[in-house]
Parts: structure tokens; C-alpha cells; sequence
């Protein structure tokens, strides 16, 4: 008879398999072949179906494909039957309560039908479907079908209905959910509600951060998020223009990086491509950025703010249960009044000439640009980014490691981590992208509120590290 965390199977040829658990793997020896070895938080469901196991997983083929959905199977070895409803048990136990995660989530999906290259159906149906069914969660599922129509259904959610929203997008569907869950009648426990994201929009910044650069763009590695994941608390940014407030949960750009963005969406067919061709165009345009930047700032040496980076890194990670203090409920106030003067204390104004401003959070704001290398999910900060308006061959040259966050280091761009920063246009023509949407053109004022949004992880953090720790000489 097997050990209590082993099984005996049998498989179709007649070979005998045996499946056996350790704290952090399944591992699958079949006679004469390697071991396979699964990490539990790749398992996604196991059953007894008739006298057969069915271990059902998440692997890559080679070290750098994508995830696919794997079913181990074979007949219970007669003598091991007695085991297989306990062994089960402990495994499924092991797979989800050991990580913290509950089973059979119940996920709200909104599918963009047209975002991205407009193969999010799908996508959905062909890849990340399965991998639900499979790992028996419940399905809500909505397509939409205007701008705004992810944010109504955000604003009407039945919060105890479901454990995350699911969106089948890009960041701009992201963007309305938050602002939908901000107009809610429980706002605050609204955005207690974790958010996970598909990747099918052209800009996936979020997923670049939450699943890491290699699996950016994998819908089964989004899937497995969604399934896997805890709760990761995340700042979000009130964003104040014309008396109304709005939420970002990512990046406010204006100036070049605005104008690659808003100024490529009938590029969408190209990808993320469109961004580096919109990049290239700016840069024979070179126009400046029209504006004043004034920010309230906590730390602006590059230095200091890398050793800041390093210590947050190295300390124990801030999983939550998703479970958070009892509140009135309601949204923070703003703390700093977008009508009065920025006033001195801590404020400052950016005195040269802007090519463009990018603020936000969350290391990569597209595969190919790492704007916010160090950038925390929580900090309370917002990292905001200013660029002179330096020479062109300059920032060609920063093209060169973007993706690795090379231009941290250019001495044109100029680094911020502060509580909040406001924008004062002086001419009517220019792009503002709030997290990859339009804006006009105006003044406006941002804020940082500590952790109020949620999002789903594995990693706990952002997956992404910054390696260039060190002004290149
Ligand atoms: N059925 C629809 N038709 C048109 N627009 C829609 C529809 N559903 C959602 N939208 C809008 O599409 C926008 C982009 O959404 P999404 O997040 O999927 O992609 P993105 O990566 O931000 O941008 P892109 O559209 O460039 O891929 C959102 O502003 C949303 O309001």
C-alpha cells in the first residue's frame, strides 16, 4: 500500500505512475520516464471520475512557451482505492487553503469584444474558459458593448455575489471598472473587490506588473491569476478636473507619451507596436509639453530612491486575506484642495521645458517601457516622471533598455515619489491620457490614496524587478 501522500495509478498502456505530494509539488514518476515535477499553485483541480484520477494542471511545454492546460490521468491502482478520496482531499487542500486561496471562485467577467486586435472572445472562450470550468469556478459573463458600459455594471455590482472582477481587456476596461466601483453605493468595499486582468487590449500594462514580463501576454498565466491569486492591496490616484473627481489605478501621461498613446489607437490592429511607432513619430514632431508641473514631493535623489526601492523589496511580503479594517465605507477625502495654490510646504515647480510628464505606478507602463522601475504597489506614493525637453538623439538613445528601465538614468528625466501633483496646461491643443483613455487638455490635480484598490497576485508584488541599480558611467 502507498504512503498516505502517494498514489498508485495505472495508466493506458498498462504502466503503473505514481502521484506523490510534498509541501510544494505534485511529483508524477512514470516508470522509466523523468519526474515530473508540478508546483501545487499550478494545480487546478483533481477528482475521482469512475475508478480513474484526474489531476488537472497548468505547465509549459519548454521553459519559455506559454501555459496550457495539462489532465494527468490513469486507473487507481486497486489496492490504493481505500486512499484516493483522502489523498484527494489533502491534495486540493494543499493545492488552495495552503496558499490561502479559496476554491470555486465566483468571478464577474466583462469581455471588450474590441479591444486590442479584437480577438478577446476568443480568446476567452478558446483558452481561458477551459481553464475556469476546470478549476469549477462560476462565471458571470458580460461582453461589452459600449464605452462606459463596464463602469455601469462596476456601479450595480452585488459585492457578495462575487469573489474578483475578471477583465477580458485592456487597461482602459480597468480604468471604468474602478470608476464604476468608486460611484457605487458601497464604494469602499467596492473597490475590496479584487480585480484580475486577461490581457487582450493593445496597452497591457497591468498584466505586464501583476503576471511579469514573460507572461505578460499569456491568457493561461492570467487565467491561473485569477484562480490562484490573493488579494494585493494597491494605491489608487484621485484624479480632479473641472470640480470632478475621477480614479486612476495606473499612469496619467501628457505631452510625447500622451500623444503616442491616444494618438495610435487606428493603429490598434499592430499590437503594442503602435506604441514604439508612435514614439518614433514624437519624436520627428519634438513638440513641448505645454504645461506646469507642480508636485508635492516626499523624495527626488535618484540614490536615495533606489535604497528606499531595495529596503521595501526585501521585506515580507503584504498578501492579504482580502478582509479589511471596518470603515464607513465611503471614499477618502481629498487632502490636498485642487482649487487653492499649491503652497509651499513641499511643493514644487518644475522649471525647465517639458517634452512630457508621466506619473503613475506599476514598473511597465507597456512591454517595451519600464517608466516606474520602482514603483510599489502600496507605498502611498505616486512616482511621477518628468522629462526635459532634452536633444532628440537623447531620447533615441533611451529607446536602447527601456524595457529594462534604462531611462531612469538619462540626467533629462527627472524622478519624483509624492503624495500628489497638479498640472496647469497653457495651451488648448495637447493629449492627456489618463490609464491609457482620453482626457481634455486642462488642469488637473492627482492625489495618492493608500491601498484602496485591489488587485489579485501571485507574486504578492509587482513581478517585475529593476536591474540597473547604478547610474551607467
Ligand atoms: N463594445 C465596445 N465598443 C467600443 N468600445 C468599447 C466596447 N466595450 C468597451 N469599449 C471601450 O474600449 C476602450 C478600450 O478598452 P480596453 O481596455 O479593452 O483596451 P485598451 O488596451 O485600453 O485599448 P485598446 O482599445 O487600444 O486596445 C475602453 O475605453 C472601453 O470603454
Amino acid at each position: 500500500m502507498a504512503s498516505h501522500d502517494e498514489l498508485r495509478v495505472v495508466n493506458d498502456n498498462g504502466k503503473l505512475s505514481s502521484f506523490k505530494f510534498t509541501d510544494t509539488s505534485l511529483l508524477i514518476g512514470r516508470e522509466t520516464k523523468k519526474i515530473v515535477d508540478v508546483p501545487l499553485r499550478q494545480i487546478i483541480w483533481v477528482e475521482h471520475a469512475g475508478d480513474r484520477l484526474e489531476v488537472h494542471f497548468l505547465a509549459r511545454k519548454r521553459k519559455k512557451s506559454p501555459f496550457g492546460l495539462v489532465k494527468a490521468t490513469g486507473r487507481v491502482y486497486p489496492e490504493d482505492n481505500p486512499l484516493v478520496d483522502t489523498w484527494i482531499a489533502n491534495l486540493m487542500d494543499k493545492a488552495y487553503d495552503g496558499i490561502g486561496v479559496k476554491q470555486c471562485r465566483r468571478f464577474k467577467v466583462l469581455i471588450n469584444p474590441q479591444g486590442g486586435q479584437g480577438k478577446a472572445v476568443t480568446v476567452f472562450r478558446k483558452k481561458v474558459e477551459p481553464i475556469f470550468s476546470t478549476a469549477h469556478c462560476t462565471l458571470d459573463v458580460t461582453y461589452t458593448r459600449r464605452a462606459k458600459h463596464a463602469s455601469d455594471i462596476a456601479k450595480e455590482l452585488p459585492l457578495s455575489d462575487f469573489d474578483a472582477v475578471v477583465t477580458v481587456s485592456g487597461d482602459g476596461l480597468i480604468h471604468e471598472v474602478i470608476n464604476g466601483f468608486a460611484e457605487h453605493e458601497q464604494p469602499f468595499n467596492a473597490l475590496n473587490i479584487p480585480i484580475s486582468p486577461i490581457p487582450t487590449g493593445s496597452g497591457n500594462g497591468l498584466s505586464c506588473n501583476i503576471l511579469g514580463i514573460q507572461d505578460a501576454f499569456d491568457v493561461s498565466a492570467a487565467a491561473l491569476n485569477a484562480i490562484k491569486g490573493r488579494p494585493m492591496k494597491t494605491d489608487l490616484f484621485s484624479f480632479t478636473q473641472n470640480n470632478t473627481r475621477r480614479f486612476s489605478f495606473f499612469s496619467q501621461a501628457l505631452g510625447l507619451m500622451a500623444d503616442l498613446d491616444l494618438g495610435t489607437e487606428h493603429l490598434r490592429w499592430m499590437g503594442d507596436t503602435r506604441f514604439v511607432v508612435g514614439f518614433l513619430r514624437g519624436i520627428v514632431k519634438y513638440s513641448p509639453c505645454p504645461a506646469t508641473l507642480s508636485i508635492k514631493v516626499v523624495e527626488s535623489d535618484k540614490t536615495k530612491l533606489i535604497e528606499k526601492w531595495k529596503e521595501a523589496r526585501a521585506a515580507p511580503l503584504s498578501l492579504s486575506t482580502g478582509s479589511t479594517e471596518e470603515t464607513s465605507g465611503a471614499l477618502p477625502p481629498l487632502n490636498f484642495d485642487p482649487q487653492s495654490k499649491p503652497d509651499d510646504d513641499g511643493w514644487i515647480t518644475f522649471d525647465k521645458p517639458l517634452l512630457y510628464v508621466y506619473a503613475g505606478q506599476g514598473p511597465y507602463v507597456g512591454r517595451d517601457l519600464m517608466q516606474f522601475p520602482i514603483s510599489l504597489p502600496d507605498d502611498g506614493l505616486i512616482d511621477v516622471v518628468a522629462q526635459e525637453l532634452s536633444s532628440r538623439a537623447d531620447m533615441l538613445k533611451a529607446m536602447d533598455g527601456a524595457e529594462n528601465g534604462s531611462p531612469f538614468w538619462l540626467p533629462g528625466q527627472h524622478y519624483y515619489k509624492a503624495h500628489a501633483y497638479r498640472i496647469t496646461p497653457h495651451s488648448k491643443k495637447g493629449c492627456l491620457s489618463i490609464d491609457g483613455e482620453g482626457y481634455p487638455f486642462e488642469e488637473y490635480q492627482v492625489e495618492v490614496h493608500p491601498k484602496l484598490g485591489t488587485l489579485l497576485s501571485m507574486h504578492g508584488r509587482y513581478a517585475t524587478d529593476f536591474k540597473l541599480l547604478e547610474s551607467p558611467k
